[in-house]
């Protein structure tokens, strides 16, 4: 596959310019956090493992040079497909300088100690939206039997006592963590004997990672539910497996679509994942249909303000409350928004205000009066989807927005500006020469 680094590197900024509706249909591509996971566990198997529905994103071009770091292969066969493949020789360490580009660096943790018996990770990176620490991760394995120590930026150990193999025992999570529960089904599925997860992650990309490591010859039930039953297997063998698609981006669209006074199709999405969503824009007053694999969207009527909290799955998702922000930015009457799983995740308020949106906040709460219109503005994203809140908000801001720092969008939205623009967006990207 042709490099595209320009586009996927780029330090560039979004020029947005207010005031089209959004109308057509969109394809929603692979979802960023379940083809993460599912990379990592692609690194447990024996033989190549190929990966379709993949995005070419920023963050699944930095895994692949992970694997390859280890000691792997990981390269694109077509557009979507990617081929990974670790062998028994790899090196179990994983550099600052990659580790910190993403948040699911971390999954390497439990990938490798669950195949090799040891690992040297460093800390990862991921968006700066509150403390994300690696508590319940280290419990989970120490479990299981590994002991790990965090030094020098890193996360290092192994099996107690050497060895290979973990050894499956109970393992209750103090919150349900995503990225915690799937390092702890990775490690425990090649475990001897059995683990049982209380308390775990519902999330759709656990039930995705899964599918994924049960094709692969492992045995786990009950992902999707809060107890996840793990029976360790000796091996598992590369594959090829699909990933679902990515319900943020499908939501960010609907959003988009709404905030606009648009109507879009929003194809290829699993509409069960997006429901949460769905029930706060109909209350809001937007017309959302679901069929099959598509979910129509449609603001073009008057809307009413909301209430949201951000809860773990099938609560209201973190990852969509800056863009639901955005949108009730422009809804008059006052809409809260208490953000319960980041206690930084309201960073975007102060760019939105640039824009003229009339937001307060208390402690976690967003207390948005929607009574005013945005104008276009010169704002940075300052993190993944903020920059995505504040695309939108330039798309119903009468002028010209400028969203610099795009490096955090490239992380996560594939062809945004291709998608947007087959909406009847006005956008372009403009490249510059600092992260600024
Ligand atoms: C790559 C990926 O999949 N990222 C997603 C994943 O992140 P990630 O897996 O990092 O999110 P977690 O579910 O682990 O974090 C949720 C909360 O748990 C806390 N916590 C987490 C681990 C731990 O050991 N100790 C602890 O206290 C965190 O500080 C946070 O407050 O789920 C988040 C919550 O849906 C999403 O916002 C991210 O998009
Ligand atoms: C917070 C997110 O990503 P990450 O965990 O990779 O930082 C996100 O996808 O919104």
């Amino acid at each position: 596959m042709t490099a595209r680094k320009g586009e996927r590197y780029s330090l560039g900024k979004l020029i947005v310019q207010g005031g089209t509706p959004l109308e057509g249909r969109v394809s929603i591509s692979g979802a960023k956090n379940a083809t993460l996971a599912v990379m990592a566990a692609a690194m447990m198997g024996c033989g190549e493992t190929i990966l379709e529905n993949i995005p070419n994103i920023v963050d699944v071009e930095v895994m692949m040079e992970l694997c390859r770091e280890l000691g792997g292969e990981a390269n694109w066969l077509e557009p979507g497909t990617i081929r990974m493949v670790l062998p028994d020789s790899a090196s179990c360490k994983t550099s600052y300088t990659l580790a910190k580009k993403l948040r699911a660096s971390n999954l390497l943790l439990g990938a490798l100690i669950g195949r090799f018996g040891w690992a040297e990770v460093a800390l990862p990176g991921g968006d700066n939206i509150g403390s994300r620490p690696m508590d319940l991760h280290i419990k989970g394995l120490y479990c299981l039997g590994a002991e790990l120590k965090v030094e020098h930026g890193y996360i290092r150990g192994g099996v107690i006592g050497g060895g290979k193999r973990l050894t499956g025992n109970k393992v209750y999570l103090d919150f349900p963590s995503v990225g915690a529960t799937e390092n702890i089904m990775m490690a425990a599925v090649l475990a001897k004997g059995q683990t049982i997860i209380e308390n775990c992650a519902k999330e759709p990309e656990i039930v995705d990672l899964a599918n994924f490591l049960n094709a692969m010859g492992g045995r786990v039930r009950g992902a999707g539910t809060d107890l996840i039953r793990i029976d360790g297997v000796q091996r598992l063998e590369g594959v090829r497996y699909a990933v679902i698609p990515d319900r943020v981006e499908a939501g960010t669209y609907m959003v988009a679509a709404a905030a606009t006074r648009g109507r879009v199709i929003v194809e290829n999405v699993i509409p069960t994942h997006l429901h949460a969503l769905s029930a706060k824009l109909r209350e809001m007053g937007v017309t959302v249909e679901e069929e099959d694999d598509q979910v129509l969207v449609d603001g073009r009527g008057e809307f009413r303000p909301v209430d949201i909290k951000t809860m773990p799955y099938p609560g209201f998702p973190t990852d969509m409350q800056s863009q639901l922000m955005a949108l009730l930015a422009s809804v008059s009457g006052t809409s809260m928004i208490v953000e319960n799983v980041y206690e930084n995740r309201l960073r975007v308020v102060d760019e939105l205000q640039r824009m003229g949106a009339q937001i307060k906040i208390e402690g976690r709460t967003a207390i948005i009066d929607g009574t005013s219109e945005l104008t276009g503005a010169q704002v940075k994203a300052t993190d993944l989807r903020a920059g995505a809140a504040l695309i939108i908000a330039g798309l119903i801001a009468e002028g010209e927005t400028e969203v610099s720092c795009m490096y955090h969008v490239d992380r996560g939205y594939e062809h945004l500006e291709e998608k947007l623009r087959s909406l009847g967006a006005k956008v372009r990207r403009v490249e510059s020469s600092s992260k600024a």
